[in-house]
């Protein structure tokens, strides 16, 4: 049998009970419980003994159970449960005595100023217990860096570095992990994957949604905190860092830390030079109430080591744009003597493009001749490859599955958690302070000022 075989054959054959915390809530209900429904249903879940989706108005599942499939049904159990409450955690503690042997997994799917409560009375009651036990932290891990800092100093008083699952679900989407595919197994890409070649790489995770009934959880967190923090450096930290010597989830995560630990710190009063916010138009309409919170950021930052030192990074994201587009574009600087230019023509950058969102796939662009021959203007063409022609698995399915194996390499580390909290921070401090945030139409690609931004380095945003 081969490793996955055995791993898989280990996994399924483990009993274990998943109390998600914020069972009621817009994640459970759209990614978790489905994923767990359709792998149940696949077999994948032999040794599952109970789903609780623990919140306080477990009534709203009345619907939800009747249309799940019978058979998991009777493993699921929707529990009124408040997590600042006392008796509820009492009462969990009765629940979870039935469990004797299980391994138990806790899942907080909890908006963040609620993770440390949880984190505290999970971790007591569980002192009564001596499963083994694993607990995942949804992100934004916590509301700045202090209270990540605090964060971890809780986790690290109940559990161990092992049992814990910091989770970003941009790490489980097969097109962000083919990042790593493309630049460790080709060397036509490794070998040009420095300062030398590339001019810059843009990150995007741009949104047609707004707020989606969400305004409660995002007002209190913006564009920066919900996406830059976490998904789009994770991406950044794809791209930059240095192949691991063996694979094995400590040596992948020393290595993206090297590179967060490597971007170069900037002062508050440099912030406008780095960073640019907007919010969509109608924003304060919908939410019902003042607000300065951002629903556009982008940022650029430098990584200051041997392989990257002098080529920006551009992240940016925001809602209420033009389309969903998740995409990465590498952009490379122009050969010596291009024949283009030579020529009097306007030549184009090369591009290597990861496409996350809508499609899956790598675009590579780049210059050949026309048919009239190498002395008319080259033109630009592009090769594209699909990533799988039958789909991906979903990203929250791989990081379970990963969950239940107990392998940590898609999950953020204790420092990687703090570091990533440390680059944005002077950002958060800035913009708390400044409330003048710019305003953006709908339904266009952001904020005038993020493309001033960019433009003083005489670079345009680049979407393909
Ligand atoms: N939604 C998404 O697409 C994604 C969400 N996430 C993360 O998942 C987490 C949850 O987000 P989301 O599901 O959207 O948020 P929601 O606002 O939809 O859900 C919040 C959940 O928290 C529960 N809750 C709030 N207060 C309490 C309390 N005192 N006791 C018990 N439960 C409580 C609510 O249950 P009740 O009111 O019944 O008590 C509800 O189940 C966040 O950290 C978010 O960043 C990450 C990726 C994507
Ligand atoms: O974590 C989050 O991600 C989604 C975007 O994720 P995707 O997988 O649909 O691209 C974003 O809409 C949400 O605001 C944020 O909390």
């Amino acid at each position: 049998m081969s490793l996955v075989g055995m791993k898989l054959r280990e996994r399924m054959d483990k009993e274990f009970v998943i109390f998600i915390f914020g069972g009621t809530g817009d994640l459970a209900k759209r990614k978790l419980f489905p994923v767990l429904e359709s792998m149940y249903k696949g077999g994948k879940l032999r040794g599952l003994k109970g789903v609780y989706a623990l919140g306080r108005s477990v009534g709203k599942l009345r619907d939800y159970v009747s249309n799940l499939d019978r058979d998991f049904a009777g493993f699921f159990h929707p529990f009124e449960f408040d997590v600042t409450d006392k008796d509820s955690y009492e009462r969990l503690g009765r629940e979870v005595s039935r469990f004797p042997k299980e391994e138990l997994i806790f899942y907080l799917a909890l908006p963040p100023q609620l993770f440390e409560t949880t984190i505290v009375h999970t971790g007591s009651l569980l002192r009564r217990f001596s499963n083994p036990r694993k607990i995942v932290i949804e992100k934004p891990f916590g509301f700045d860096l202090e209270s990540a800092r605090k964060l971890n100093f809780q986790l690290r008083r109940y559990f161990t570095e092992r049992e814990i699952y910091r989770i970003d679900h941009f790490l489980g989407k097969v097109a962000i992990q083919n990042i790593l595919s493309v630049r460790f197994s080709n060397y036509i890409f490794e070998g040009i994957w420095n300062k030398n070649f590339i001019d810059c790489i843009q990150i995007s995770a741009l949104e047609e949604i707004g707020l989606e009934g969400r305004a409660g959880y995002y007002d209190r967190v913006g564009a920066l905190r919900d996406m830059v923090q976490n998904h789009l450096l994770q991406i950044l930290s794809f791209l930059a860092m240095e192949p691991p010597a063996i694979m094995e989830a400590e040596r992948v995560r020393d290595e993206k830390v090297k590179v967060l630990s490597s971007i170069r710190k900037f002062s508050r009063d440099e912030i406008d030079r780095y960073a640019v916010r907007g919010r969509y138009r109608g924003y304060i309409q919908e939410l019902g109430r003042d607000s300065n919170t951002e629903t556009y950021a982008a940022v650029k930052l430098f990584i200051d080591n041997f392989r990257w030192e002098g080529v920006p990074f551009y992240l940016r994201t925001g809602k209420r744009l033009k389309k969903k587009v998740t995409q990465v574009v590498v952009l490379f600087k122009e050969v010596p003597g291009n024949f283009g230019r030579l020529l009097g023509c306007v030549p184009r950058q090369n591009k290597l493009v990861f496409d996350i969102a809508p499609s899956n796939d790598v675009k590579l662009f780049f210059e050949m001749a026309p048919p009239e021959g190498f002395l008319a203007c080259p033109v630009e063409r592009e090769m594209e490859l699909d990533l799988s022609p039958d789909g991906l698995p979903e990203a929250y399915e791989t990081l379970i599955e990963d969950i239940l194996e107990g392998n940590q390499t898609l999950f953020i580390r204790e420092d990687e958690s703090e570091l990533a909290w440390e680059i944005i921070q002077p950002i958060l401090d800035a913009w708390k302070e400044d409330t003048n945030v710019p305003e953006y139409e709908p339904g266009s690609w952001g904020p005038e000022e993020a493309e001033v931004f960019i433009g003083k380095d005489g670079r345009g945003w680049v979407l393909v």
